[in-house]
């Protein structure tokens, strides 16, 4: 009877604390819009449901806030969540918190404290670390290894030529894979020839886990996921991948305190540097573990995203011949008919392409929101309202960049050359966020620029593609088309 009474005082304790908390926030936001809410649950029926319905939400969630101060107030039980679609807001949001909501928390078994999810102490130090890594003058040494998995993507592709259409993704993906793998941990993975590894599928089942969880609700909370198979599923396979990275550091460790002991050895070895290798000996030592999170972020992050922007565009140019013979216009006059790998000299003049790939990320933006927790108070110019710390903020980057306020009224067309220097010089800086914005931002932009226009040019020099649709669109964790990338390749004559 005392534990029951005890239980229910600890309960109602608890009910009156965030009560008052929940409208106290509420008051502060008042000003915003905000969708019909059902007690206590609030707005999170408008997330549950398949991926589809969910886009369809996030796209009823934009309308109420392009009609009004361009942010709406949602409530997902107890925690206060404000979209916003200004690009100012956002700018002063992305600027100011860089801690990530707790929304990003289920990767946190997998990633630990890797860089994608680290806590904002933590980042910063690791962040500052690893900033030169991703330096041009690192990544450009990486254009041999794209080069070789982009002929093997060709050759992978031959298969599909003058055939039906196909889903171009997987086999994309495997491309991304081989080359994101032996860039960041030296390893040759050669997913292009042997897509059944267990590793692969052990990540591949992580990810539909993870998936799961941020859209059945009743799954979220660690006490019941914990009792189900899922659970089990996931440690299984979580410790299968981190026993192969945890294989690779440890390698590369015994490299590393080899080549400091053999200094001539280490100057004199020609072997390409890794991200994991560049990591050894920096101003943080950092432990096995951490290395193996930074590295498991860094493949995760880098990986779909980069594979994603390439298959979309590739439907785009399928989808809009006209474009995509400038492309090859293009193309032609830095190559003439070589089918040589891209050089950055070859890069750097890629300039309509450049174009055509912003635009793919405009229109198809894969990580479509971003999540930030509110961990001080900062107020946003556009909307007139003062966040206070302990909401949370979500940025709608997929609903900014189709905003007719911002692009016009062709926001949902096709146009590479909006992206022309004449034509962007008045938009905001902030209105065009693929790789997020400010000091957390994407560490591999540039890198996955490089990789991206790499393998468009390998593919356009070899392949016509046509394509006729995108279609609808879901969200799982990334921005996918519900009938995957259809398109139809045929070689290209080769004219001397
Ligand atoms: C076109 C391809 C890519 C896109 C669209 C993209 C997009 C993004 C976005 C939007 C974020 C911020 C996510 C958030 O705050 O929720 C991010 C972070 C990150 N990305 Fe990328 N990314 C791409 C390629 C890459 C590549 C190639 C790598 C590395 C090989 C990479 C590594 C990372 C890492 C480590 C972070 C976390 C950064 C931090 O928190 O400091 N990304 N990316």
């Amino acid at each position: 009877m005392f534990i029951l009474l005890v239980l229910i005082f600890v309960a109602c304790s608890y009910w009156c604390y965030w009560s008052l908390n929940s409208r106290k926030l509420d008051k502060a936001t008042e000003d915003l819009p905000t969708p019909p809410a059902m007690p206590i649950i609030g707005h999170a029926m408008m997330f549950l449901g398949d991926p589809q319905s969910l886009l369809r939400n996030i796209e009823e969630i934009a309308q109420i806030a392009i009609k009004e101060k361009g942010a709406v107030k949602l409530w997902l039980g107890p925690k206060l969540y404000v979209a916003l679609l200004n690009p100012k807001d956002a700018q002063v949001v992305l600027e100011n918190c860089l801690d990530k909501d707790g929304v990003y928390r289920f990767l946190r078994p997998w990633l630990g404290h890797g860089l994608f999810i680290a806590p904002l102490g933590l980042w910063k130090s690791h962040r500052r670390v690893l900033i030169p890594v991703f330096h041009n003058k690192v990544i450009e040494e990486y254009l041999e290894v794209i080069s070789k998995q982009a002929d093997v993507l060709l050759e992978r592709l031959e298969e599909q030529s003058g055939k039906e259409k196909f889903d171009v993704l997987p086999y994309i993906t495997a491309c991304t894979l081989d080359i994101v793998f032996e860039t960041s941990m030296g390893e040759r993975m050669d997913v292009q020839h042997s897509p059944d590894t267990p590793y692969l599928q052990a990540r591949h089942d992580i990810i539909s886990i993870i998936n799961m969880r941020l859209f059945k609700v009743w799954m979220q909370p660690d006490c019941i996921f914990n009792l189900t198979r899922y659970a089990k599923q996931q440690k299984r396979n979580i410790q299968l991948t981190q026993k192969f990275t945890n294989e690779v550091v440890q390698k590369r460790r015994i490299e590393y305190e080899n080549s400091k002991k053999d200094q001539t050895a280490a100057t004199s070895g020609k072997k390409l540097k890794a991200v994991l290798d560049l990591l050894f000996g920096r101003e943080i030592e950092f432990t096995d573990e951490q290395l193996r999170e930074h590295i498991d972020s860094i493949t995760i992050a880098g990986n779909d995203t980069t594979a994603l922007v390439i298959a979309y565009t590739m439907m785009l140019l399928g989808m809009h011949q006209d474009v995509q013979e400038r492309v090859l216009k293009e193309q032609e006059a830095i190559f003439g008919n070589s089918k040589r790998g891209a050089t950055k000299e070859d890069l750097q003049q890629m300039h309509l392409l450049e174009r055509v790939v912003k635009e793919s990320m405009r229109l198809y933006t894969v990580i479509p929101v971003i999540a930030r927790n509110i961990d001080k108070t900062v107020f946003l110019p556009d909307c007139g309202v003062t966040l206070p710390s302990g909401t949370s903020a979500v940025v709608g980057a997929f609903a900014m960049h189709r905003s007719k306020a911002i692009w016009g009224s062709d926001a949902d067309e096709f146009d590479p050359d909006r992206f022309l220097p004449e034509r962007s010089r008045d938009r905001h800086p902030a209105a065009f966020m693929p790789f997020s914005y400010g000091s957390r931002n994407c560490i591999g932009r540039n890198f996955g620029m490089i990789i991206i226009k790499s393998i468009l040019s390998s593919v356009l020099r070899t392949y016509k593609i046509e394509a006729d649709e995108i279609g609808p669109l879901k969200i799982e964790m990334l921005l996918f088309p519900v009938n995957g990338h259809q398109l139809r390749v045929i070689k290209r004559e080769i004219v001397n």
